[in-house]
């Protein structure tokens, strides 16, 4: 999307044609740093570190790590090798084993010498394919906002989100604010509540940092202040991403998504969440029992990293030395809470019968 009128997305195939260029998302929202990546493990990382992050583009970004891999090594015990290498990186976004998945199937059957511009061209489609899908996300998105506006005419929709499912988590438009972009570029009143999203913070760093340079309304909040809003009237919905959906319409999204929901539940806020079809893991049954939930190092919560006003950037500590920290990266909100899964193919109803009637096909790659 747009940062001060010029477009970006947030990974690309570099003009040298084999490496690969990426926003470095830690360094944002005071720097805006390139990154090149030029192996698989370079991908594997980005991956592993959050210089990339966000469901789909965690699977862009192992798509081209899988065509760095064949630059270096083609044969099967490489191809083996840079699968084995990447699956690793991050375990709950089901879009990074549904990339290597595809680009598995794609090389395996071909002569080693071919595989090297097979995976780069295979990862492109997969790039160009996620910005088809989230404009169609942005499309059954929008009719969500415009009939919520046409209740209020003149006024301005209040949408709340969770985390960065923006375009920085895609390869562009994002998932849930993919509805929200096309509204504002609609001339729809959009205004969006960001939750900062501790303990990472990806509202406040990313989505803030998105919306604002998009020229989109937006205030960024507390995670504990949703509630609050919502029980005086102050979000018309609320959309967010997700890095895994369970074939019973389950939603695993970042930590804090289920107390939303509850909230929203409790004040009968719609609560939509937003995904691309390759999210969808038909191999799980039940999301609250069987989506793997990522823990990540206690520094995330223990320290605290931002730019003083003299533009150093420094790093301090919030917790006693010596207390224990825990940081689950996710959690996973039943289906019984979710209005409608914001998808490609439509606005769904969160349980199975719905997501096998609009995407078989995901039905079929479960199985395999
Ligand atoms: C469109 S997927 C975005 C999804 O990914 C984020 O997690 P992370 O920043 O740890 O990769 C978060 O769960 C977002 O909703």
């Amino acid at each position: 999307m747009k940062v001060d009128g010029k477009h970006f997305r947030s990974i690309w195939r570099e003009r040298d044609g084999w490496s690969v260029g990426a926003i470095d998302q830690r360094r944002l929202p005071h720097e805006f740093v390139i990154a090149k990546l030029t192996s698989c493990e370079d991908a594997a990382v980005a991956i592993r570190d959050m210089l990339v992050r966000g469901a789909p583009l965690i699977g862009a970004t192992a798509a081209y790590g899988m065509a760095l891999a064949m630059r270096e090594d083609a044969s099967d015990a490489g191809l083996k090798r840079a699968y084995e290498t990447l699956v690793v990186a991050r375990p709950t976004a089901i879009n990074l084993k549904w990339a290597l998945d595809e680009m598995r199937a794609a090389l395996a059957p071909i002569d080693p010498v071919e595989r090297a511009e097979a995976a780069y061209a295979r990862a492109d489609e997969i790039v160009e394919q996620d910005v088809e899908i989230n404009r169609g996300i942005a499309g059954n998105g929008l009719k969500l906002i415009e009939a919520i506006a046409a209740k209020k005419p003149g006024e301005v929709v209040n949408v709340l989100t969770h985390c960065n499912a923006g375009w920085l988590a895609t390869v562009d438009w994002g998932t849930a604010t993919a509805p929200i972009y096309l509204a504002h570029e609609r001339g729809i009143k959009v205004h969006v509540w960001v939750d900062e999203t501790r303990p990472r913070n990806q509202g406040a760093s990313l989505t803030a940092w998105e919306l604002g340079h998009h020229g989109v309304p937006h205030t960024v909040i507390p995670d504990n202040t949703g509630g609050h809003l919502m029980q005086h009237g102050m979000v018309d919905l609320a959309i967010v991403g997700t890095d895994r959906v369970a074939a019973n319409g389950d939603v695993c999204n970042k930590i804090g998504t289920y107390l939303k929901a509850l909230a929203a539940h409790d004040n009968g806020v719609p609560f939509y969440v937003a995904l691309p079809s390759p999210t969808i893991d038909f191999a799980v049954h039940d999301g609250i029992r069987d989506i793997p939930i990522e823990q990540r190092s206690g520094l995330e919560v223990t320290d605290m990293t931002g730019r003083t006003a003299d533009g150093r950037f420094e790093t301090v500590r919030i917790v006693p030395e010596g207390s224990p920290v825990a940081n689950y990266a996710f959690d996973v909100t039943p289906a019984r809470l979710v209005t409608g899964l914001i998808t490609e193919r439509g606005v769904l109803k969160p349980d199975r019968a719905s997501l096998a009637d609009a995407f078989p096909e995901r039905i079929a790659a479960a199985a395999e």
